[in-house]
């Protein structure tokens, strides 16, 4: 069967990563979390001393930012895969609250996603990925074949970051999350480039009421109906 493209886009911590992992493995495609490249992009400028929370060294930024290699490799022990910057692993030190709160305004900077965009578009251009993110049927991969925007309401995705982090063993504060969700949402929405919308031709999914097991059963008979027909 043809390989398509999967573009899964949407607000903050609605599921689109769980959807789309899940997808990737069973029909054998590549999966690629877009957002853990601004995440990457946002851990470099606060450990090199470009963002410190209120301002940004673009000038300095923009200089580095052909030297920010990401890449990402499979963790056997998780069965996913793990982010690299510069060849070193940081998946977990992505995922803080300090690098949460900082990510917007970094990936709301025009050279930083087009460079980003660059890496997604060379990733992508076998087709078999499935891509998540903000602008992946919008911006990255508007010819996909596939296009779907998820959604759920801000405090069930805030609770459901909550309840991860809390199984983790990691301290959490449901208002923050909260808090940080609706921030990130506002930002990515209203930025000038790209912003966060729904592609015209993506299927749209509210999960606020569907479990993981109703979501992924969803995502796989559009997969379906889509590849049926390549
Ligand atoms: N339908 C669901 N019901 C309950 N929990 C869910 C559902 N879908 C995903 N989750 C859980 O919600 C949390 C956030 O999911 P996930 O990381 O997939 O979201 P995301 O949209 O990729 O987030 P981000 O925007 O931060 O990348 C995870 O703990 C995941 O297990
Ligand atoms: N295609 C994308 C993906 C992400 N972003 C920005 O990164 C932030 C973190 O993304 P998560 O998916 O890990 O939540 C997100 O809030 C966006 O600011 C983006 O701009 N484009």
């Amino acid at each position: 069967m043809k390989k398509i493209t999967i573009a899964i886009d949407g607000f903050s911590s609605c599921g689109k990563s769980t959807m789309a992992k899940d997808l990737a493995r069973e029909v054998g495609y590549i999966y690629i979390d877009s957002g853990a490249m601004y995440r990457a992009v946002t851990l470099y400028s606060i450990e090199n001393g470009i963002f410190d929370g209120n301002d940004i060294d673009t000038e300095k930024l923009r200089k580095e930012i052909r030297n920010i290699r990401i890449s990402f490799r499979l963790n056997p022990a998780t069965g996913r895969p793990d982010t690299y910057l510069n060849d070193v692993n940081v998946e977990n030190r992505i995922r803080t609250m300090e690098v949460s709160s900082k990510v917007s305004p970094i990936s709301a900077l025009d050279f930083v996603r087009t460079e980003m965009v660059a890496q997604q578009q060379a990733m992508g251009k076998e087709k078999g990925i499935v891509m998540d993110g903000r602008d992946i049927g919008t911006t990255v991969f508007p010819e996909a074949e596939l296009k779907i925007f998820v959604t759920a309401t801000p405090e069930i995705r805030a609770q459901r970051r909550y309840d991860e982090l809390k199984a983790k063993g990691q301290e959490a504060s449901f208002d923050e999350i909260l808090e940080n969700v609706k921030q990130r949402d506002y930002i990515d929405q209203h930025r000038e480039v790209s912003p966060l919308r729904k592609a015209e031709d993506a299927l749209l999914l509210d999960n606020t009421n569907l479990t993981i097991e109703q979501q992924k059963e969803w995502l796989f008979e559009q997969f379906n109906k889509v590849s049926g027909i390549q």
